[in-house]
């Protein structure tokens, strides 16, 4: 009986209360964000993925709300155009390897790139370090440091640690997301 009247109130809700989040999420190649959005949109996570041409674009939802997700590109041809669709979105999760050390420097440049850009200011960030599965990876307080997320500004950051691959924290994510629904 109660599963019918929660089907019910999730149908009122998402009938008369539906929100859409615009989410852009960002990051080098191969750190791993066409297999996170994958992966919350229901998918099982594969290992040969395909490099992103451009853009993908996926819906999550939860309840009244959808997650309407862009997925760019990160090789470095792509990343021009980061910014264009980061423009007005309600968060940008920026998506990083955390065992791929020699990489760090160069996300974190990327990222304060675009961060520094009049269009984004305001817009909250999640900085994601992915791969937590892995051996020889940074921890979240060597993360913090190396992408110098104590100074952006401007903007509520936050970050977590979580694995596409063992689905490790993937709620904390989408939770952290659905917040900013509330100010719609
Ligand atoms: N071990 C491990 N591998 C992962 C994880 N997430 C992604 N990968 C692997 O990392 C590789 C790159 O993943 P993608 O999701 O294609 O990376 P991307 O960020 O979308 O890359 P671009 O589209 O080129 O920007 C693939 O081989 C994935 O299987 C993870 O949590 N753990
Ligand atoms: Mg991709």
């Amino acid at each position: 009986m109660a599963g019918i009247f929660r089907k019910v109130y999730d149908w009122l809700l998402r009938t008369f209360w539906a929100t859409e989040l615009d989410v852009t999420m960002l990051g080098l190649q191969n750190a791993g964000k066409t297999s996170l959005l994958r992966v919350l949109s229901g998918g099982e996570f594969t290992v040969d993925t395909i490099p992103t041409v451009g853009f993908n674009m996926k819906r999550v939802q939860r309840g009244h709300v959808t997650l309407k997700c862009w997925d760019l590109g990160g090789q470095p041809r792509f990343r021009p155009m980061w910014e264009r669709y980061a423009r007005g979105v309600d968060a940008i999760v920026f998506v990083v390897d955390i065992a791929d050390i020699d990489l760090l420097a160069t996300a974190r440049d990327e990222l304060h790139s675009l961060m520094e850009r009049q269009s984004l200011e305001g817009i909250p960030l999640l900085v994601l370090g992915n791969k937590s599965d892995l051996p020889n990876k940074v921890t979240m307080d060597e993360l913090i440091d190396a992408m110098d997320l104590k100074n952006i500004g401007h903007r509520e950051v936050c970050c977590y640690g979580i694995s596409a691959k063992e689905e490790t924290n993937l709620e904390a994510v989408i939770q952290w997301l659905m917040k900013w629904a509330h100010n719609k």
